[in-house]
């Protein structure tokens, strides 16, 4: 089993590696990089004037699965995966039940072997039914493959159990990922609190209720010795807390998606459902800094946050529609369109974030084109312009702030363990 992929840019963050070559897998793992490889006994693919990366890895995605199916489940959440250019994602806990035990991550892995287009790794509840109590069996899920622990969907504002479940994560090398929107801040919220909430008469969700969240979270991190990561990253404050604690040596890392990063609270200006989301989209200065602590490396990665929801549950008045949208398909589009396009970053720097980044922070094999490691590899068009059409998505979630916008570049290819699991734009798996 040998396939080649011939006369394309191949970019590895990993190994400064940046230039056209060939790409030879043979059994499922990377073989070989170099000029002019042989083509005997393999298959071609003829990757000239494409990008050759190491596949993507979002660490925040929503599967749905078990419980919530008609929002997503772990085969259409993986197809949309592979449909966007990732090879790996983890699946946040807050699903029905909460993945709070390790019986459920062992079910969710096995599911995902069956089912998945591509690896699936799972991230636990931090606390019992995410209900902000007790402890939920940590340890056991994490000695069942989970690769890391969370409250993700709402923030856990009980410090001592924040503290104790810092500590006890940390002893197994997994972060806890914090979702960190300080509920009494919040309320009852449904958008960023600013000029435009105040023009459409809505509730906000002021960026202060985040820094808060961040500031009390990085306290105990930096108390605790212990590994954080902030999900989401919305708040201009939030990157400051960030980018100091950095510089204290504060054991943190954090995320922004590519909504947070492009969009602002115009998004919703005529009651769009489609762009509501918590963290909510906020005003331009606090996206401006969103993108220059991507720059400086303040923010590690980039994570979607796909977060779908039945058709019919975002199709209602604004303040009723639950929070988030698909983001798996749309992701490499909107940030090579935004970032790369406009020459702020360059291509290593956005695989740098959502690959080679990612799987480090999570710890897992992934991110990287280094000889003998599995074949898990995204083939991108950057010049390919599209029209986003959300009826056409593999995910069950057709809401998104970007339909109908056209985008510069997306994935065209997709491998995993050597094997195609999108080809031309169609999943084939
Ligand atoms: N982001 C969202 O608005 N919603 C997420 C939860 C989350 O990621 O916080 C969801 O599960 O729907
Ligand atoms: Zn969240």
């Amino acid at each position: 089993m040998k396939l080649l992929l011939k006369g394309g840019t191949i970019i590895d963050p990993t190994q400064n590696y940046n230039q056209v070559a060939d790409l030879l897998i043979e059994n499922g793992l990377v073989a070989q990089i170099g000029a002019n490889l042989s083509t005997a006994g393999a298959e071609v693919f003829d990757a000239q004037g494409l990008v050759i990366a190491p596949g993507f890895v979002d660490m925040h995605v929503h599967l749905r699965e078990p419980g919530l199916e008609a929002k997503e489940d772990i085969a259409s959440g993986t197809k949309a995966a592979a449909a966007g250019g990732f090879t790996t994602i983890a699946c946040m806990p807050n699903t029905k039940p909460v993945v709070d035990q390790a019986i459920i991550v062992s079910g969710i892995l096995h599911r995902a072997q069956l089912e998945g287009a591509v690896n699936v790794k799972v991230i636990g509840a931090l606390s019992k039914g995410q209900q902000g109590k007790e402890l939920a069996e940590i340890g056991d899920m994490i000695l069942s493959g989970a690769v890391a622990i969370s409250d993700d969907g709402s923030s856990l504002d009980n410090n001592r159990l924040f503290k104790i479940g810092l500590e006890y994560t940390s002893m197994f090398g997994c972060p806890v990922i914090s979702h960190a929107e300080d509920e009494s801040l919040v309320d009852e919220g449904v958008m960023h609190e600013g000029a435009v909430s105040a023009m459409l008469g809505m509730k906000g969700r002021p960026s202060v209720a985040e820094d808060i969240a961040v500031a009390r979270d990085i306290m105990l991190a930096e108390y605790t010795d212990s590994l954080l990561h902030i999900a989401h990253v919305s708040s201009k404050g939030a990157v400051e807390l960030i980018r100091q604690a950095k510089k204290r040596g504060v054991k943190v890392t954090a995320e922004a998606t590519p909504h947070h990063l492009t969009l602002t609270d115009e998004a919703v200006k005529a009651f769009n459902t489609a762009a509501k989301v918590n963290p909510p989209l906020r005003s331009a200065d606090h996206v401006a800094a969103l993108v220059e602590g991507l720059k400086d490396g303040t923010l590690d990665a980039i994570a979607t946050d796909h977060a779908p929801h039945a058709f019919e549950e975002k199709d209602i008045e604004f303040r009723q529609a639950p929070p988030g949208f698909a983001g798996l398909e749309t992701a490499l589009g909107v940030i090579l369109t935004e970032l790369y396009h406009t020459g702020k970053f360059t291509l290593v720097e956005i695989i740098e974030k959502m690959s080679t980044a990612p799987a480090s922070i999570l710890n897992i094999e992934a991110g990287s084109l280094k000889a003998g490691v599995p074949a898990d590899i995204a083939i991108i068009d950057t010049e390919l312009e599209w029209t986003v059409d959300s009826s056409a998505f593999y995910t069950k979630g057709k809401h998104t702030p970007f339909d109908k916008k056209i985008l510069k570049g997306k994935a065209v290819a997709t491998i995993v363990s050597g094997k195609f699991v999108m080809r031309k734009g169609k999943v084939c798996i």
